[in-house]
């Protein structure tokens, strides 16, 4: 059986260029990568179709075809789309048509068809339904976070509703999750909540009905725990250098042995560095205890290299040292130049001498990778309450990690000192129920098998023509949503 993933954003290469170096290559890549692997050991052959970038500051994705070196029946398919040169997500949807042509003509020559689409974020949903039109081949839309609660929580936080718009295209991209989860022969969601919370926004109330099983199976993603693990591995010691020289390098030295908060997620004003990074500065007890570690890509010393910019990524790194000099904790607040994921989970495991925890206080968190993959290697977490962490974290009663309200700076900071202020024993217990937690629950090897008993379901159903609006080939004459 072939299966086909349909991600438009681009951004697949054998080496995961810029996994760590770019706020557009986050979870969705580590999520479609490590599915489509796991689904190829269960014999299934897997084809990755996204888009070929011509330009000449991003070479590995220029390419018709590329693979994962040493995994057999998974092809990368790159298809040109749109004009040449890297293009942000947001800005892909006019030419997502092209995309659906380039697909079908692809397989056409190759002489091969999908059994089955997955078909991934809006923008991947939206050409899954226009291939299901086309071709009768069912998809699955998996979201991996959705418009609705980014555009409401951004909100909340006080941005402006047009310069939303302006920025993150929010229109055409609720438009296209309508579409997608409304023809889709079913939506997979990481947790329950997803379903029951995310997808009963009255944003998508009159596209999907949350109450019908069939639309909807709950398969929890996995870590790869060849990475993300508890057992020391050669790059440990180099790691743990490079710490000890930033700690030397930012800290002063009568508090380079205190435990580290880590936050390593995509430098997006939706991950909420700012909140915590307030929190921390402006609670003494916690910030006399404990020291701030910002995992950042390719910069050494964002204290000198920072400057006012419209740059997305620059612009919270600005605004979370501006709240650091604020608050005179520059000695207290380190960054971290972090390269791979294997660089990251060997950072998780010597931060873990220290005593340390992990951070993820997302203003929305529709599942949280970074979070699982810091409790593999053993490091307890402080998450938001927003979103996945409130499943993947609790689960009758039993407390994997701790849950804050990610809009309350002193409920951030009481979260925080719970497991900074907390005794060795207490702190050993979260972090063995961590480590316990992802390995019964969430493994690759489960996802790839939630995911082909649906499909192989799936597949020998009948579908009908789907009703999707003609203007989705067109350039989509989208209406302002409202929030
Ligand atoms: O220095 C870094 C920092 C991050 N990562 C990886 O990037 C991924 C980040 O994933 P995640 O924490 O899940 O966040 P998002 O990038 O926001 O991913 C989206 O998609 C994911 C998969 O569905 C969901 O878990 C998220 O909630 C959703 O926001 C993780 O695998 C990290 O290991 C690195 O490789 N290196
Ligand atoms: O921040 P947003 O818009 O909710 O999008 C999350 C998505 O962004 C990415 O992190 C990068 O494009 C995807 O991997 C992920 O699915």
């Amino acid at each position: 059986m072939r299966v086909a993933f349909i991600n438009p954003q681009g951004n697949f290469d054998s080496r995961d260029s810029y996994w760590t170096t770019h706020p557009d290559f986050g979870g969705q890549l580590v999520y479609v990568k490590e599915l489509a692997v796991a689904m190829s050991g269960l014999g299934i052959s897997c084809d990755i179709i996204t888009r070929r970038i011509t330009d000449p500051d991003w070479p590995e994705f220029a390419g018709d075809m590329d693979s994962y070196p040493g995994v057999e029946n998974v092809r990368i398919i790159r298809i040109p789309f749109g004009p040449e040169g890297f293009l942000k997500k947001e800005k892909l949807w006019p030419y997502l048509d092209q995309f659906r042509k380039g697909i079908i003509d692809f397989y056409r020559q190759d002489r091969t068809m999908p059994s089955f689409i997955t078909a991934h974020y809006g923008d991947g949903g939206l050409v899954g339904a226009m291939l299901f039109k086309d071709t009768g081949i069912p998809y699955s839309f998996t979201a991996h976070s959705l418009g609705a609660q980014k555009l409401e929580k951004l909100l909340q936080a006080g941005e402006d509703r047009a310069r939303l718009e302006e920025k993150y295209n929010f229109s055409y991209r609720i438009a296209a999750e309508r579409i997608a989860m409304k023809c889709s022969a079913v939506n997979f969601v990481s947790t329950s909540m997803e379903r029951y919370q995310q997808y009963s926004h009255r944003l998508y109330r009159d596209f999907v009905n949350i109450g019908d099983d069939s639309k909807f199976r709950v398969v929890p993603p996995g870590v790869n725990t060849s990475i993300f693990k508890s057992e020391p591995t050669d790059l440990d010691a180099r790691v743990e250098e490079k710490l000890t020289s930033a700690l030397k390098g930012f800290v002063e030295p009568s508090r380079q042995n205190l435990p580290l908060i880590i936050v390593s997620s995509r430098l997006e004003p939706k991950k909420n560095h700012t909140g915590l990074v307030r929190a921390f500065s402006k609670d003494i007890a916690l910030n006399e205890a404990s020291n701030l570690l910002i995992v950042v890509r390719g910069m050494e010393n964002p204290y000198d290299e920072y400057e006012k910019t419209d740059d997305p990524e620059r612009a919270v790194l600005s605004e979370i040292i501006e709240i650091v000099r604020r608050n005179g904790v520059e000695k207290k607040v380190l960054f971290l130049n972090i390269e791979s994921q294997l660089e990251l989970a060997a950072l998780y495991r010597v931060a873990g001498k220290l005593r340390s925890i992990f951070a993820l206080t997302s203003l929305y968190e529709p599942f949280g990778l970074a979070s699982i993959e810091a409790m593999a290697c053993g490091l307890p977490v402080v998450a938001t309450s927003n979103g996945g962490p409130s499943e993947s974290l609790n689960e009758n009663g039993v407390e994997y990690g701790v849950l804050v309200d990610p809009a309350d700076p002193q409920d951030i900071a009481r979260g925080l000192k719970r497991l900074i202020n907390c005794d060795q024993d207490v702190w050993k217990s979260f972090r063995e129920r961590a480590m316990n937690r992802v390995l019964d629950k969430y493994t690759w090897a489960a996802t790839a098998k939630g995911y082909l008993d649906a499909i192989k379901e799936l597949i020998k159903n009948t579908y009908p023509e789907p009703e999707i609006p003609d203007c989705i080939y067109t350039g989509m004459e989208i209406p302002f949503i409202e929030s």
